[in-house]
Order: C-alpha cells, then structure tokens, then sequence
C-alpha cells in the first residue's frame, strides 16, 4: 500500500484520538495541519468554512468533539448534541465547499440501537432505540455519519466514517467524574494503592459488558481506510473481544499493583449492557487490530504515570 501524501487536517489534534493519528500520520509522506480551539473553534460554521478556504486540505480526519463517560453524557444531553451536531456539520459542510475531496468522520459504536443482536454489524444502525445515557451523542454522530454519506451519494466525494469502540491510551481524560471508565479506574485504583485504601468503589453493576481498543491501533486503522480507494460508507473499528466491567476492573488493579477489594455501586449508572463489535467488514479489507488489552493497559499506565509526574495530566 503505497504511502499517504497531500495535506491533511486533523481536527482535535489535543485529543487522544487525535493525537495519535497525528503520531501515525508522521509516519506517511503527507503535510498534517492542525489547529487549536484558540485559532478554531469548530462550533462556528463561518470560521470553519473560512479556515478550509486559506488551508484547503486535501484530507481531513474529523477527530474533535465533546467527548465524556456515561455520566457526563446523561448529564449534559444539551451539550453533547448540540455541540457535536453543530462541528460535525459545519466541518463536513465546510470542507466540501472549499472542495475538499476525502473525509474522515469519526463516531461510535453507541451510534447502534441498545438491544441489537451483538456481535454488532454496521448495518445494524437504526433499526431500533437507542441507550438513553448517550442517546444526544449518539444522535448527533448519526448525523455526521449520515451526511458524510449523503455527501457521497449526491456529490461522489469521498466522504466515510468509521465507528470506534470503547478507547484507551495516552493523552486520555482522567477527570474523575466526566471520564470513560478505563482512564477513571487507572487513576482511583493508582491512588487507592498510593494512599492504602482497603476497597475501591467501580460504578453500576459491574456486569455490563464492553469493548476496548488501543488507541494507536484506531490510529493505524484510520491511516488504512485514508488508503482506501472505496471504503465503506461507515465500519466498526474495534477488537471483536469484550468483558464485564468488574472483570476490566480487576486486570486494571492487577496492572497497578492494587491488592484490595473492588465493590460496585449501583446507584451510578450501568449504561448500555453490551456493545461488542461485529468486525468482519474491516478484517475482510485487511486490517487488523495488533495491542491484546493486558499490553495496553500496561502501556497506558506508564503514560498515565510519566504525564502525571510532568504535570501533564489531563482531567477535564
Ligand atoms: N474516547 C473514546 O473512548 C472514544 C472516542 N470516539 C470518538 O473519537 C473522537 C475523539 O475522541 P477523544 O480523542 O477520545 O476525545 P478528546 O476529548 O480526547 O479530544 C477531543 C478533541 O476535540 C477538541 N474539541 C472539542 N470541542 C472543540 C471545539 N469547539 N473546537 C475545536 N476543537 C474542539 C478538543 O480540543 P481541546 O484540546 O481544545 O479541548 C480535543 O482536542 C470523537 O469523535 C469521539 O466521539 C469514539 C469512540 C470511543
Ligand atoms: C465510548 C462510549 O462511552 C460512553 O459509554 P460507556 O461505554 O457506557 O462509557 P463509560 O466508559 O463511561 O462506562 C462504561 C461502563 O463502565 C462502568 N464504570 C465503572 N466504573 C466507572 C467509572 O469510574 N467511570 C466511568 N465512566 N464508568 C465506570 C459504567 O457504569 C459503564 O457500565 C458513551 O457515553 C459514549 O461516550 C461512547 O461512545
């Protein structure tokens, strides 16, 4: 496969996501733009449209977004669809009018109705209700995915999406509170060793299920579908391997050296109680997902020790 060239914009260069994809990208041949939320903040359509026009990318990889865990998504629906919906559009609409030709929209894999049959397939998408703790996030994604592909349809550009799983990795959100469980279980098993905590307390039930994917292996299937000459419209991005939270919640006190009891606490939300990708379309074109779960954990908590040590922590 020959290498990737041209200039890309990657949106949310900051962010996990895009922070990875921008030390992928450094590995192809291609010029990679980006630009902070002090020179571009992408809920403002006219900005977004004019910044295309000065850069006109060749490429872009859609990685901003107001991004939180379960609990942060139940308690500001308005937030995370309003805010998503408005720099998803104005960023696929505005590229398109500066004549960019290739998109990349990132979603989720919380895109798909909560009780479809797992392992999920892509075309499960609206064939049902969606979970209510991120039904305003999902929903805004949709629509980025949906006019990514209308934007195919009606005009022949190269507009697609991919729909990640559950991530994890350096550069993550360890806010206590508005954090994906990965990261808030690092920092309170970290500190409950630290401090001699005799138990640790993990929300819900513990039971339900969940998909983890490193994300530098998100990275590198990003790079793959840029490659791409037809790729789908919309694919999942993940393991094809989930587990229960309690049992993520112990490999992750096995990974710190946290030797005391984990409890649940059902007063906080469960979410979802499965969501395993079906991941048959992307491993038929090829890619494959390299980081088993046990080496990423390891890797993910070195980083989170060294960022915390260089004050560089992030909890947002
Ligand atoms: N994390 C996960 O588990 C999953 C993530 N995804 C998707 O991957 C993508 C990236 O997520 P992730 O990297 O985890 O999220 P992060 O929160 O780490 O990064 C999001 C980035 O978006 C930027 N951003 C947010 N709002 C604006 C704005 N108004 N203007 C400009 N930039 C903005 C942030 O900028 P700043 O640095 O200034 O805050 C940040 O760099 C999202 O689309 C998310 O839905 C999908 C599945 C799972
Ligand atoms: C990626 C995906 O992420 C979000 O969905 P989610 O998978 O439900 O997110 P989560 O990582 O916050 O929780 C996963 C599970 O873990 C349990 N859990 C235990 N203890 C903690 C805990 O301490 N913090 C958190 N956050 N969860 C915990 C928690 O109860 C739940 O059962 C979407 O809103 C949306 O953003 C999206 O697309």
């Amino acid at each position: 496969m020959s290498a990737l060239s041209g200039k890309i914009y990657v949106a949310g260069h900051r962010g996990m996501v895009g922070s990875a994809v921008c030390r992928r990208l450094a590995t192809e041949s291609c010029e990679v733009v980006t630009a902070s939320r002090d020179q571009l903040d992408l809920t403002r359509p006219a900005r977004v449209e004019e910044f295309f026009r000065d850069e006109k990318p060749d490429a872009v990889v859609f990685a901003a977004a107001r991004v939180g865990g379960v609990l942060a998504n139940d308690t500001y629906p308005v937030d995370f669809l309003s805010d998503n919906l408005l720099m998803s559009t104005a960023a696929i609409n505005g590229a398109f009018a500066a004549g960019v030709k290739r998109f990349l929209f990132l979603g989720s894999t919380c895109i798909y109705p909560r009780d479809c049959p797992q392992p999920i397939r892509e075309d499960s998408l609206l064939t049902g209700p969606l979970e209510k703790t991120n039904e305003a996030y999902a929903l805004a994604k949709i629509c980025g995915l949906k006019l990514c592909q209308y934007y195919r349809r009606q005009f022949g550009v190269m507009f697609h999406s991919a729909m990640p799983t559950n991530l994890y990795g350096p550069g993550d959100n360890y806010h206590p509170e508005h954090s994906h469980v990965l990261p808030a279980l690092i920092r309170r098993f970290h500190e409950a060793k630290q401090q001699g905590f005799s138990e640790v307390r993990i929300w819900g039930t513990g039971t339900p299920r969940r998909e983890f994917l490193y994300v530098d292996d998100l990275a590198d299937a990003i790079a793959f579908l840029l490659k791409q000459d037809q790729p789908p419209d919309w694919v999942n991005v993940g393991t094809g391997v989930d587990l229960p939270i309690l049992a993520l919640a112990s490999l992750v006190a096995e990974t710190v050296g946290y030797t005391g009891r984990i409890v649940t606490d059902p007063s906080r939300p469960d979410g979802t109680p499965i969501k395993c990708t079906d991941m048959s379309l992307l491993h038929s074109l090829g890619w494959n997902h390299r980081v088993p779960l046990a080496d990423g954990l390891r890797m993910t908590y070195e980083h989170f020790l060294s960022e915390q040590r260089s004050g560089q922590l992030r909890s947002v």
